[in-house]
């Protein structure tokens, strides 16, 4: 039985930034809408500031199992919901999600995809092709990321952006 793959999935600006002050940069529904269809049906890893992040209304991800990455001992949900798991550390944050056998999504911040990326096989990102003010960066894609596939748009704000799908060599 392979493992289930597991899936990185972020926006990111042209400088690299993808969030700020542990909220998105830019409002761009087109890739909300992205988001919530490629990880519709599966598990969601997050950590516990991507979830803070979540205005309360959408937490858990609605259709998705959430699993939700932090050290504070006894940390609870709000709101509570059985389809949320939390893990003390990635590692067990990944176990827990492939043992659901659904894809599983990692969805952030920066910590998260930096420590697994390197157990990743195909990261969708969505580029924005303009810079933004930030605190939060993407991990960087060594050149065995490979680019599969590239959906070029421009949003309903004007925003350049293209949906860009990487596998690794
Ligand atoms: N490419 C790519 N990767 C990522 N990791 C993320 C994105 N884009 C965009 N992100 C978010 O907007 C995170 O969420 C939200 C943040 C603020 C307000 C609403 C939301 N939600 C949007 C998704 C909805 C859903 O999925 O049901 C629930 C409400 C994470």
């Amino acid at each position: 039985m392979t493992q289930a793959r597991i899936h990185l999935i972020y926006a990111r600006a042209r400088n690299g930034v993808i969030g700020r002050d542990n909220q998105l940069p830019w409002h761009l529904p087109e890739d909300m809408a992205f988001f919530k269809q490629k990880t519709a049906g599966g598990t969601v890893v997050m950590g516990r500031k991507t979830w803070d992040s979540l205005p309360s209304r959408f937490r858990p991800l609605p259709g998705r199992d959430n699993v939700v990455v932090t050290r504070q001992n006894g940390w609870q949900p709000s709101p509570a919901s059985e389809r949320v798991h939390v893990a003390a550390d990635l590692p067990q944050a990944l176990a827990t999600a492939q043992g659901l056998g659904q894809p599983v999504w990692v969805i952030g911040g920066a910590q998260i995809y930096a420590q697994s990326l390197a157990l990743a096989d195909e990261v969708w990102v969505t580029e924005i092709n303009q810079d933004f003010d930030g605190d939060a960066h993407a991990p960087v894609l060594d050149d065995r990321w490979q680019e599969v596939s590239r959906e070029a748009q421009t949003s309903s704000n004007g925003l350049p952006f293209a949906f860009v799908c990487y596998q690794r060599r």
